[in-house]
C-alpha cells in the first residue's frame, strides 16, 4: 500500500495518557484522568521541583487536562490547518517542496552511494561519517548551505503569514510541522526512502534502520524571546535525524545521555555541537535535550523515523504492546500486524 494513505498507519492509545509534559516543572508524567492518583504517583516529584501548594498542584492538573484535550483534537485541527494552508498559502520558494539532488551535499550523495553499493558495511560507512561519541551518534553533511538558507527563508515566509500554525511536538512551541506545510510528500518522504534509510540501515539494523516506513518531520526554532532550550526526553522514533539549518546563534548544544532501555547507574552526558548543514543520526530512544541558546536563532530540521516492524511489537512511548487506534496520515507509525509478515519480525532495539 502507498505510504501516507489515510488509515494505513495507526497510533497507540497511550498518546492520551502517557508522557504528558509539564513545562513548569520539567516533568513527563502519566495521567489517567484522576487527580488523586496523580498526587499519589507524582506528588513527591512535583514537590521536589517546587510545586508545593494545593493551588500549584491544581494548576498542574488543569495544564495536564488541557494538554490531553489538545491531543484529542490534534488530528482534526491538523487536517483543518493543512487544508487552509494548501488553499491559501503562497510559497516564496516553491522549488524547495520537491527534493532535488542539488539540495544535498555532494559528500552526502557519495555516502549514500556507498551505502547502496554491493558489499557496503558498517565499517566502511564509519570511515565516511564522524562518530561523535560511543553512543552510536553520527554526524554527516546533509544539505548544501544554499539549500539551508533558502529553506529557512521559506519557513520564515510561512511564519510571517496569517496561516494557522501547529506546534512541532508536545515540548517545542516554535517551529513548523512540515506535513502541514505540504513538505512531506515530495521532500521528506523521498529523502527518507532514498537517502536516509540506506544510511540508517547500516547504522541501526537492530532498531529497524533498514525498514523505516514512516516519519514525523518538523523544524524547531529557538530564539531569545521564544523557546531557549529543550528538556531531556526521548523521541517517538526508532531513528532520528537532526540537521542544523542555521541561522547564527551561540550555545544551544545538544546533550545525550543513556539509551532509554539501558540506563547506567551514573548517567554520563556528552555534549554535541551543531555544525551548519550537517545532521546527527541517533537512536530515538537515546535520552537527549538541548542547552539554552545565548544569542541569535537556531533552526534545526528534525526527522523522527519510524519502523512499524519494530514498534508494532512494543510502543516506544509506553513500553507495552501498542493499543492501536485509528489516526491520520503517518499517525504514530504503527500498522496492523497482519500487514507485515511475522516471519520477518525484527528484534526490538537491542539494549546497547
Ligand atoms: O533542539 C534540537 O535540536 C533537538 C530537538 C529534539 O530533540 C526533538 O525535537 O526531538
Ligand atoms: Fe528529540
Amino acid at each position: 500500500m502507498e505510504a501516507g494513505v489515510p488509515g494505513r498507519f495507526l497510533a497507540c492509545a497511550c498518546f492520551l495518557r502517557e508522557n504528558v509534559f509539564v513545562p513548569r516543572y520539567g516533568l513527563h508524567l502519566s495521567y489517567r484522568g484522576d487527580a488523586a492518583r496523580l498526587r499519589e504517583d507524582y506528588g513527591q516529584a512535583l514537590r521536589d521541583r517546587g510545586c508545593r501548594s494545593d493551588q500549584e498542584f491544581e494548576a498542574v492538573v488543569k495544564e495536564i487536562e488541557e494538554e490531553v484535550e489538545r491531543r484529542k483534537q490534534l488530528d482534526r485541527h491538523s487536517r483543518e490547518r493543512k487544508a487552509i494552508i494548501s488553499q491559501g498559502y503562497k510559497p516564496k520558494h516553491p522549488e524547495v517542496y520537491v527534493l532535488q539532488d542539488s539540495f544535498l551535499d555532494p559528500e552526502f550523495l557519495e555516502i549514500v552511494k556507498y551505502c547502496t553499493s554491493q558489499g557496503a558495511d558498517l565499517q566502511g560507512l564509519l570511515h565516511r561519517v564522524d562518530s561523535v561519541s560511543d553512543k552510536r551518534i553520527y554526524r554527516l553533511p546533509i544539505f548544501t548551505h544554499e539549500f539551508c538558507r533558502v529553506f529557512i527563508e521559506e519557513l520564515e515566509n510561512f511564519e510571517r503569514s496569517e496561516m494557522p500554525k501547529g506546534r512541532p511536538n508536545t515540548m517545542n512551541n516554535y517551529g513548523v510541522l512540515l506535513n502541514e506545510l505540504g513538505l512531506d510528500d515530495a521532500l521528506v518522504t523521498p529523502l527518507r526512502e532514498s537517502y536516509l534509510q540506506p544510511v540508517a540501515s547500516l547504522l541501526y539494523p537492530d532498531c529497524g534502520g533498514g525498514r523505516l516506513d514512516s516519519h514525523k518531520a518538523f523544524v524547531v526554532k529557538y530564539a531569545l524571546h521564544e523557546d531557549l532550550d529543550l528538556s531531556s526526553h526521548y523521541d517517538n522514533a526508532e531513528v532520528t535525524l537532526n540537521v542544523s539549518l542555521g541561522k547564527d546563534f551561540t550555545e544551544g548544544n545538544l546533550y545525550f545521555a543513556d539509551f532509554r532501555q539501558a540506563p547506567s547507574p551514573v548517567p554520563k552526558y556528552v555534549e554535541v555541537e551543531h555544525v551548519g548543514s550537517h545532521g546527527l543520526f541517533h537512536r530515538g530512544g537515546q535520552i537527549h535535550g538541548a542547552l539554552p541558546i545565548a544569542s541569535g536563532e537556531r533552526w534545526n530540521l528534525i526527522v523522527w523515523m519510524r519502523s512499524s516492524a519494530v514498534r508494532n511489537q512494543l510502543c516506544p512511548m509506553c513500553n507495552r504492546k501498542p493499543e492501536l487506534v485509528e489516526a491520520e496520515g503517518f499517525a504514530d507509525g504503527f500498522t496492523r500486524s497482519s500487514e507485515w509478515n511475522a516471519a520477518e519480525t525484527v528484534d526490538v532495539c537491542s539494549l546497547t
